[in-house]
């Protein structure tokens, strides 16, 4: 049935074709779209999730699809409480939310940021088996700034310019409210929220709530483990590493604040003097003591060197060892940057990790040309691998989030934990650099193939869990035993769908599930 399915979906023309056609087959056939998800999760992932997934959150309202997740709109402040019981399901675990303000690297796309959440939510169970009915996708619709969509006929979000302040705030925290009061325990993924109120709504409900920010702490996650599988590659320590982050949002201070707090557990540095190995440049030049106004969450790393205005020279005169792209700026990462880098180091780790590939600094091709081939490179878009002459294949890397963000909470749920500590992000990220193999590591790659996901989210659920009945935050499921039968050697021969049976058991009586995929 799933070769028929793939001919199928293979046949159609274009990725958003593709991505209707998945679609469809999740409303009709609930249980084959998982079992084709699960079993081939490497090819179809690029169509439900990143990158096709943007363009379908550009063009949700024209789109002819009907919604999966649920809209909390301003409108409705005060009864959304009565909107999350009439939810179908009465049991859910995840909840991954957005307001649609920062979507991927594409902006403000409004009530079409409900794809993403759609996208997200796909990834528990693909990669970490989290039954489909336990997660649910939510959208705040507080309004949009897009023009386009504003006067869009078609628009179907709310047709007004958005909250801010504590309107805006008494939508997020009535959402919050009313999910714990209806659900006695349930992890929140705050997803593609715009950089101003992300940092703040993590700072407000991370000792709260079972919550985390993926584009905060799952990229840095991800992230870090890119980079500890690369210092594998050179043979050096993150203490001999200088980083030069090309943008200053979410994602890249997420991953300074990551690397700094690895440089103080494991290296004995101090915070601040792990943040001295991070710099960052935003779009007015290197972020640095001698400048003034600059955003809260840029100002530990305003270290004290000298202003430089765009990247070549901070390159040449910084000399990092890795250059981090989180801009969101197409082609940022131009020939003569490539260069340097390959003229200042061995082997350069360059990482163009905006989305979706449009959006990427530099393509692989590029970096790999550049650099003769000596680059350590991981974007979070994927690209094709190259072929040389010789038939050797070089593959990038695609460091996206969805290795560890679904293992975490998966993590997060079995235990019931009450909330998720930054050493979480840390300990998920050096598990996973080792789990690379030398030969994957010579082919170009950093992480383990995506075939092989639901076997790192198995050892990384693990990890995790354990630590958190250790630490004493959440309580040890009761089966136990069989989260730590997981971590076992990967590629174990198992189908992610044979695991993905298998990982049912994770859950208690009262999380079984009725309907076609019970029986799975
Ligand atoms: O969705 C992705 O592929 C990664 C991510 O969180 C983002 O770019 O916002
Ligand atoms: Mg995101």
């Amino acid at each position: 049935m799933t070769t028929m399915l793939l001919q199928q979906l293979r046949a159609r023309a274009t990725p958003l074709d593709k991505y209707l056609f998945l679609r469809d087959l999740q409303r009709d056939a609930e249980d084959q779209f998982y079992q084709l998800l699960l079993r081939h999760t490497e090819e179809i992932l690029p169509y439900v999730y990143t990158p096709t997934v943007g363009e379908a959150c550009q063009r949700y309202s024209h789109l002819p699809i009907s919604t999966r997740g649920l809209y909390l709109r301003a409108t409705e402040a005060g009864s959304f409480l009565d909107k999350l019981r009439a939810w179908p399901q009465q049991i859910i675990r995840v909840v991954v939310v957005t307001d649609g303000e920062r979507i991927l690297g594409l902006g403000d796309l409004g009530a079409g940021g409900m794809g993403i959440s759609e996208g997200k939510i796909l990834l528990y169970t693909a990669a970490a088996g989290v039954h489909p009915h336990l997660c649910m996708p939510v959208c705040l619709d507080v309004g949009t700034n897009n023009q386009q969509l504003l006067a869009d006929p078609a628009y179907k979000g709310l047709r007004q310019k958005r909250l801010t302040g504590q309107a805006y705030d008494d939508v997020v925290d009535e959402f919050v409210r009313a999910l714990q009061q209806w659900q006695p325990y349930v992890l929140v993924q705050f997803e593609d929220f715009a950089n101003h109120n992300a940092f703040r709504l993590l700072e407000r409900y991370r000792e709260q709530l079972c919550c985390f920010n993926d584009d905060i702490q799952g990229t840095a996650c991800i992230t870090l483990a890119g980079l500890l599988s690369a210092l594998r590659a050179t043979g050096t320590s993150l203490l001999q590493q200088r980083f030069l982050f090309y943008g200053a949002g979410e994602a890249g201070t997420g991953i300074g604040e990551l690397i700094a707090l690895a440089l103080q557990e494991r290296h004995g540095l101090t915070r601040e003097q792990g943040r001295e190995h991070c710099f960052f440049m935003d779009s007015q030049g290197l972020v640095c003591a001698s400048r003034n106004n600059l955003q809260h969450h840029k100002l530990p790393f305003a270290h004290d060197v000298p202003f430089q205005r765009d990247l070549i020279s901070a390159v040449r005169h910084l000399r990092p060892t890795a250059l981090i792209g989180v801009s969101t700026i197409h082609g940022a990462f131009s020939a003569d940057v490539i260069q340097e880098m390959a003229q200042l180091n061995d082997r350069p780790i360059i990482f163009p990790l905006s989305n979706p590939t449009s959006m990427a600094e530099c393509t692989f091709k590029e970096a790999f040309r550049g650099t003769a081939g000596r680059v350590l490179f991981a974007s979070g878009s994927p690209f094709q691998p190259i072929t040389l002459r010789r038939g050797v294949v070089h593959y990038p890397t695609q460091s996206n989030n969805a290795y560890v963000f679904p293992a975490i909470g998966h993590a997060a749920v079995l235990t019931a934990c009450s909330h998720i500590p930054e050493e979480v992000f840390l300990l998920a990220a050096e598990a996973l650099a080792h789990m690379t193999t030398l030969e994957e590591l010579d082919q170009g790659l950093l992480f383990p193939r995506f075939t092989h996901v639901f076997d790192v989210s198995a050892e990384l659920v693990a990890v995790v869990a354990q630590y958190m009945v250790q630490q004493g935050l959440g309580k040890q499921p009761a089966d136990f035993e069989s989260v730590l039968a997981a971590e076992q050697p990967l590629r174990a021969g198992r189908t992610a769908w044979e695991a993905y049976g298998r990982s049912k058991m994770f859950y208690g009586p009262d999380d079984s599930t009725s309907g076609p995929l019970a029986k799975l």
